[in-house]
């Protein structure tokens, strides 16, 4: 796990050797204990180099040792005693030199990075901090205020602005081991005490309290309720008014309260679970590890609405040419308008040159012929995006793929309408398109596994963070959403307001509320759907009982707002008012309150107190009760993409870790209970009655969420 080799006659060259990125594995540490113990008793070795294999430095400590006992030497004496050794050592980071990997290389006297490498202590995204002396040595290296920075939020920074900053002593474009043993060679006879960062006094601004103040609000504001950010504070504050060895315990006290805590156990489920959700499997057997991807060149747009706008920006950053398709002129000309804009606004952002000869704007679908894949988003109406798939059928070459942007339409049935069902898939990105992280790849029971791995891969070049998911009404993002605000606007009914729903939510670590988040969606979306479907509107039998429909409770409030011409943001008037339309400064509406008051009086609703458990519970319990449901389905093949798909498309805490490792921390016993008893109360909701999958697992003694998959057999998987 650390390979020992002499080279140049005196420098002990030690290579960590635990692919894929040499994490910190006890196995790791108890290699470099021992070797740097041959180091440094080996009268021959005048300094030493530390490097990883395969290119890449250290990816930091093994985080799936986290869930079991500590085995191995621990790793803050072993850091302190490489910086005590009396032997220069140089660390040479290729790749990566992350949390753990970082400290270690903090601890060596010199670093040496490549100039493609990146550095980072990331801990905090872990929900723990940088407790290998990181908080105490990174503070006395490159002050208070940029290490603050770089410890509270977890930003990996590249090799020059590790030079920069002074955390790395050079770059090069070389071989950075090789540079690195010449370097330590030239080392040898220079004094190391000024090279051990735990000896140094930290430079320490003199509005320091104002400073850590200022960030605390900060992150308060932007991670409400997130603990590691805050310890973060409180260790670096620690560096900058102790010695070292009290700093040191300090961060280790701020450690012991993180480690075993709910929000690490999430964040490190989360960043399994965003992994584990790229390694989709179909039911024909085929995955993502056995079939190749189509090389995408080029594609198509069709639509320049917001959506289409955001997909042919997601699209053109990638170096992919673009040919984006309007039906009017003026509607193409101000799409095109808009799509330059945001396209130049990002390269400026990113420094560097935007793409805008990539693109290509048309009234036609006759110029498509040649692309190589085609993303229809168009408005949402299956009668007209069949006549679209129609089309593309005929124009485009017979091996383009053909993706709807649908976000809840039937897939299978665009498939059935061309030429080519096994090349059409569906691609649900969310809005704005080109920032929002989520991609729902929709698999039609007739996609191909290459037409599957071309808009994962193709989603992932984008920098999406793609889920497969099968195909049925709203998929599994707008699926699960139904119970959820359903549950959220019965609460209205019964004598809750918009803004105590939202506040409990977003207290709770969400984002937005429901009701804020459906004023910036735009609440006639739902509301068309809605017609359509028969549930409201001049269709509705008169003879129907008010307040059900289809046979189910139905709250038809949210009608009634978009009636009076109340569709969000965009109007200035929802849920919420704002100062003007398009205004994002949500302030509660007394007309919501009054329309809220003559709806409960004309009914005979007595509105009653209602607690921030019970909204928590109705609205988050309904939402993991239909992800059990889509797991039973084979609509999702494992608990971990629906997480990634709340977290990355809905505003669900990531340290809460996702709807379905909630209910797993909460207890699924519990959950059911819950369930089981707000389903008594409301036995025409049946949303809430506990589904078959969640009553198994609780009968089966309620298994680690990991294990949830041995327990789902379904019917048929659409997966
Ligand atoms: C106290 C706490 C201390 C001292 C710590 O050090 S906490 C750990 C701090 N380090 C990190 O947070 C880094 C986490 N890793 C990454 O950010 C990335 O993996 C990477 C930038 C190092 C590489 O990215 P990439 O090339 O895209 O590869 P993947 O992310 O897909 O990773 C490849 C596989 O390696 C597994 N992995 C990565 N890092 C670790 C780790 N520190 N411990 C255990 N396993 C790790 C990752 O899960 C992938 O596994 P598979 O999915 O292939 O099974």
């Amino acid at each position: 796990m650390a390979r020992y080799e002499l080279v140049k006659r005196s420098v002990a060259l030690i290579t960590l050797t635990n692919p894929p990125v040499n994490s910190l594995s006890s196995a790791v540490r108890h290699g470099i204990a021992k070797t740097m113990d041959r180091a440094l008793s080996d009268p021959k070795v005048t300094a030493v180099v530390i490097c990883g294999e395969n290119g890449r430095f250290c990816g930091g400590a093994d985080i799936r040792e986290f869930a079991g006992p500590l085995r191995g030497p621990p790793l803050l004496p072993l850091l302190d005693s490489i910086e005590a050794g009396d032997k220069p050592v140089v660390a040479a980071i290729e790749g990566v030199a992350l949390g753990g990997g970082l400290e270690l290389a903090l601890v060596c006297h010199y670093r040496i990075a490549h100039s493609k490498a990146r550095l980072g202590l990331p801990e905090v995204t872990l929900g723990l901090l940088p407790a290998a002396g990181g908080t105490q040595r990174l503070p006395r290296l490159i002050g208070i205020p940029a290490a603050l920075e770089l410890i509270t939020t977890g930003r990996h920074v590249s090799s020059q602005e590790a030079l920069k900053l002074g955390i790395v002593d050079q770059v090069t474009e070389h071989n950075a081991c090789e540079v690195a043993v010449e370097f330590a060679l030239r080392a040898v006879a220079k004094p190391l005490s000024s090279r051990r960062l735990s000896a140094l006094t930290v430079p320490c601004p003199p509005d320091l309290d104002a400073l850590l103040e200022a960030v605390t609000m900060q992150i308060q504001k932007k991670a409400r309720g997130v603990m590691a950010p805050l310890a973060c504070v409180q260790a670096v504050r620690a560096a900058a008014t102790m010695p070292y060895s009290q700093g040191i315990k300090r961060e280790s006290e701020l450690m012991a309260t993180l480690f075993n805590s709910g929000q690490a156990r999430a964040l490190q489920y989360s960043f399994f679970a965003e992994r584990t959700a790229g390694k989709w499997t179909l039911p024909s057997g085929a995955q993502w590890n056995d079939t190749k991807p189509r090389e995408i060149r080029s594609a198509a747009v069709i639509g320049l609405g917001t959506m289409g706008r955001g997909i042919a920006v997601s699209l053109a950053r990638v170096g992919i040419s673009v040919i984006a398709v309007e039906s009017d002129r003026k509607l193409m000309e101000s799409g095109r308008q808009m799509v330059i804009g945001m396209l130049e606004r990002d390269a400026k952002r990113r420094g560097v040159s935007a793409s805008l000869n990539l693109l290509k704007f048309t009234l036609s679908l006759q110029d498509l012929k040649d692309v190589d894949l085609v993303i229809e988003a168009v408005f949402e109406d299956m009668a007209l995006k069949k006549r679209v798939f129609q089309e593309l059928s005929k124009v485009c070459r017979p091996t383009t793929l053909l993706c709807s942007n649908t976000s809840g339409l039937d897939v299978d049935a665009l498939a059935g309408v061309t030429d080519r069902p096994q090349l059409v898939s569906g691609m649900h990105f969310f809005s704005p398109a080109h920032v929002m992280k989520l991609l729902e790849v929709v698999c039609g029971p007739r996609s191909s596994s290459e037409t599957i791995a071309t808009a994962m891969s193709l989603g992932k070049r984008m920098g999406k963070v793609s889920v497969a998911v099968g195909n049925c009404p709203g998929f599994v993002g707008n699926r699960m959403l139904k119970p959820y605000s359903d549950q959220a606007t019965f609460l209205l009914e019964e004598g809750a307001t918009p803004e105590q729903i939202d506040k409990v939510l977003e207290d709770f670590g969400f984002a937005m509320g429901v009701f804020r988040m459906s004023d910036l969606a735009g609440l006639d979306v739902g509301w068309r759907v809605r017609k359509e479907s028969g549930l409201t509107g001049p269709d509705v039998d008169p003879k129907n009982p008010p307040r059900r429909r289809q046979g189910r409770k139905y709250c038809p409030i949210p009608d009634m707002v978009c009636e009076q011409g109340r569709f969000g943001q965009k109007t200035g008037r929802g849920w919420y008012m704002y100062d003007k339309p398009g205004g994002t400064n949500a302030k509660p509406d007394p007309l919501i309150q009054n329309l809220l008051e003559t709806y409960r009086g004309r009914y005979g609703i007595k509105p009653r107190n209602i607690t921030e458990q019970e909204i928590i519970e109705r609205c988050l319990f309904a939402l993991a009760n239909e992800g059990f449901r889509i797991l039973k389905d084979g609509i999702a093949a494992q608990p971990e993409d629906i997480d990634v798909i709340y977290q990355f498309g809905y505003g669900f805490p990531r340290h809460r870790g996702g709807p379905m490792f909630y209910a797993s921390m909460v207890g699924l016993e519990r959950v059911l209970e819950r369930l089981e008893h707000y389903h008594q109360a409301h036995p025409d909701v049946s949303h809430l009655e506990p589904s078959p999958l969640l009553k198994k697992l609780v009968a089966c003694g309620s298994p680690p969420i990991q294990k949830w998959r041995e327990h789902i057999k379904t019917i048929h998987s659409h997966l």
